[in-house]
């Protein structure tokens, strides 16, 4: 049995004196998995992804990154495992008065010196795979635009190659096409997902949308009251089992024959669903 990259045991949060925000939450990630994470509005998504890279404190339980505790390091040990997480905003988080490369040469921040960072002298390599990375996802012709001349969806693309010039084991992405139309969110998902695949890296994605999920991800974890009520493939993944996870409450996007988000990438899908195979 393959080990797992991240290993998530009996986790719990609580804000204050008694939001439970997770309650109980054991998941094993492995590489090469792109796991989607779904759950209503204050399910404890949000809280998960922030516990693995320790933006928020656990409360009880346990989280192993590639063979190191998260729970208690600190200082130099918690950034150097923080490098190796990449992160992927809603918001995109880039530099906006600063042109596409200089954006994605950030994601190299955590293993380069300060002294070449203040003064931009990143190495030819690393300026090398930040064009490599950009071309990936089709804007080589973007590479001298300041970032906040972009679209959503180009500045997206951009977050994805900036946390993957980090060259990270895991990406972690929190509701990263909530803010996109759903051409531009089509795009995202679709890169983030070959991407990944191709790197094999492990991508947990936490997404509102129930049939993005089922459309990208290799694994579905639902998460109900700070609790996984499902973890499984998304061919498993039943409109009674959506039903209960979201218990009356809007999934945001339909679940079915919505032409507007699958007619756009069916081919690249069977390709890819062969692929896969
Ligand atoms: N910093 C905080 N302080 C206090 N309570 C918080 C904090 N962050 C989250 N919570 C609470 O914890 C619970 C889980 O929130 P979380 O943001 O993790 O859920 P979510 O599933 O990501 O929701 P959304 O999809 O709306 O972002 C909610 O009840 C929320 O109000």
């Amino acid at each position: 049995m393959m080990e797992a990259l991240l290993s998530i045991k009996d986790l719990v949060k609580v804000y204050g004196r008694d939001t439970r925000a997770l309650n109980g939450i054991s998941l094993d990630f492995y590489p090469g998995e792109f796991i989607v994470v779904i759950g209503p509005s204050g399910a404890g998504k949000s809280t998960l992804i922030r516990c693995i890279n320790r933006l928020v404190d656990p409360t009880e339980g346990a989280v192993v990154f590639d063979g190191q505790h998260m729970e208690n390091i600190k200082g130099r040990g918690l950034r150097e495992k923080r490098s190796k997480i990449g992160m992927i905003f809603q918001h995109y988080n880039l530099v906006s008065r600063t042109n596409v490369i200089k954006n994605v040469l950030h994601g190299q921040l955590s293993n380069t010196p300060l002294y070449k960072s203040l003064f931009g002298l990143y190495s030819q390599q690393d300026k090398q795979e930040a064009v490599e990375l950009l071309k990936k996802v089709g804007l080589e012709d973007q590479i001298y635009k300041r970032a906040d001349a972009l679209s959503g969806g180009q500045m997206q693309r951009v977050g994805i190659c900036r946390a993957l010039l980090q060259r990270p084991k895991i990406l972690l992405a929190d509701e990263p096409i909530a803010s996109l139309d759903p051409v531009s969110a089509n795009i995202v998902m679709q890169q983030l997902h070959n991407i990944s695949m191709e790197k094999q890296l492990t991508c947990v994605v936490n997404l509102h949308q129930v049939d993005y999920a089922k459309k990208y991800a290799t694994r579905i974890v639902g998460i109900k009251k700070g609790q996984v009520v499902f973890d499984g493939p998304p061919a498993n993944l039943t409109e009674p089992i959506v039903r209960d996870i979201y218990e009356g409450k809007e999934t945001q996007m339909p679940l079915q024959n919505d032409n507007s988000v699958t007619d756009i990438f069916v081919n690249e899908d069977k390709q890819m669903t062969g692929a896969e195979r």
